[in-house]
């Protein structure tokens, strides 16, 4: 059976090292990790590389934004004795990742963190791309950061999904902003797949490396030290946020907001971004601050995970819109897609 990529022992893993193990494949040290499971490959958009450790540092937090409105039902946890009770019943749910696509940024080589860059070209495609791999999973709910270029990739990918539900992005900034996009018909709002903006999964913050280019700055500072600031578990970059400390608001907001949706049944896709990611995945799959300094994501590659009796499963991504494999995974999935070929054909 196939799980998580990082389940040998902490400290196992090595850099570029191959795994064979129950059928699937997997190769580190690379752009991404390509699975093979039962015959089908299945790329994860995740690879790990050498890292280091050490310090830590305080750092405040920049902006805020939307919560809930009228088109999302919220869920809240119940007193903690029931909890764990109510993960152990929950019904089974899809969480999708997916780090944006490539920016104008990117491209360019310069730190990015909390600027506000959109996509290039390729980022669109890289986006739309993403999209047809994901187009049979159901998607409930969305929730992308602040930063346009989630947002952008939340939304093309989205255009290829073949249930055709409306993203709605939902605003909550004002009371006004709250009244001013209601939707008042019920049937339309079915339609809709709220879409919730939140700063808490914005890219680390990169402090004063912002637009700064990475070759230049490895060049001034050293190779070494520029390697500490960009893969260190907690050493922060100057006046930025460490990882640790992205993961600290990243992390919380997952489990405030996000989890309690999954555990109530609702399919949920993230786009988010490489640091704030990272640390949601360190999360998800249990990995240790040493092995979530190996683990690479790579641009515009959906992730898919299972959420079932209280527990996350990765399942890799489709590597197409019409690969089996991914869909053979769960029986609500193969039932999903079953739906929509019956409502299509
Ligand atoms: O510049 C950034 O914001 C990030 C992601 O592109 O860079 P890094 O690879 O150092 O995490």
């Amino acid at each position: 059976m196939a799980t998580s990529v990082f389940h040998q022992p902490p400290g196992t893993a090595q850099p570029h090292q191959h795994f064979q193990n129950s059928g699937f494949r997997h190769e580190f040290g690379h752009a991404s990790v390509k699975l093979t499971f039962k015959g089908f490959k299945v790329e994860t958009g995740l690879s790990r590389r050498g890292g280091y450790s050490s310090c830590k540092r305080k750092f405040g937090v920049i902006q805020a934004s939307a919560s809930h409105t009228s088109v999302v039902q919220p869920v809240s946890y119940p007193p903690n004795n029931s909890t764990d009770e109510l993960r152990k019943k929950s019904s089974e749910a899809a969480l999708i990742l997916i780090r944006h696509g490539e920016s104008l940024w990117n491209e360019k080589n310069l730190f990015t963190g909390c600027v506000d860059v959109p996509l290039t070209k390729k980022g669109v495609e890289e986006a739309i791309e993403a999209g047809k791999r994901i187009s049979n999973i159901p998607v409930d709910m969305i929730y992308t950061s602040a930063l346009i270029r989630a947002q952008m990739t939340a939304m093309l990918a989205m255009t290829q999904h073949r249930r055709k539900k409306v993203p709605i992005i939902l605003h909550n900034e004002s009371e006004q902003a709250r009244e001013w996009s209601q939707i008042f018909s019920e049937d339309t709002k079915k339609q809709s797949i709220p879409v919730v903006t939140a700063w808490q999964l914005n890219e680390r913050m990169y402090g004063e490396l912002q637009g700064l280019n990475k070759q230049e700055t490895a060049d001034r500072f050293g190779k070494e030290k520029v390697h500490e600031w960009r893969r260190s578990y907690d050493i922060p970059p100057p006046n930025g946020e460490s990882l640790e400390m992205c993961a600290e608001r990243a992390v919380a907001y997952f489990k405030d907001h996000i989890e309690p949706q999954l555990l109530s049944g609702k399919n949920v896709m993230i786009a988010a971004h490489g640091n704030s990611l990272r640390s949601i995945i360190m999360y998800l799959d249990k990995l240790t601050s040493q092995e979530v300094i190996n683990l690479e994501l790579s641009t515009g590659i959906p992730m898919l995970y299972i959420f079932k009796g209280g527990k996350f499963i990765r399942r890799g991504s489709p590597a197409g819109p019409t690969e089996a494999g991914v869909y053979a995974y769960t029986r609500s999935l193969a039932l999903y897609r079953q739906k929509l070929d019956d409502m299509l054909h």
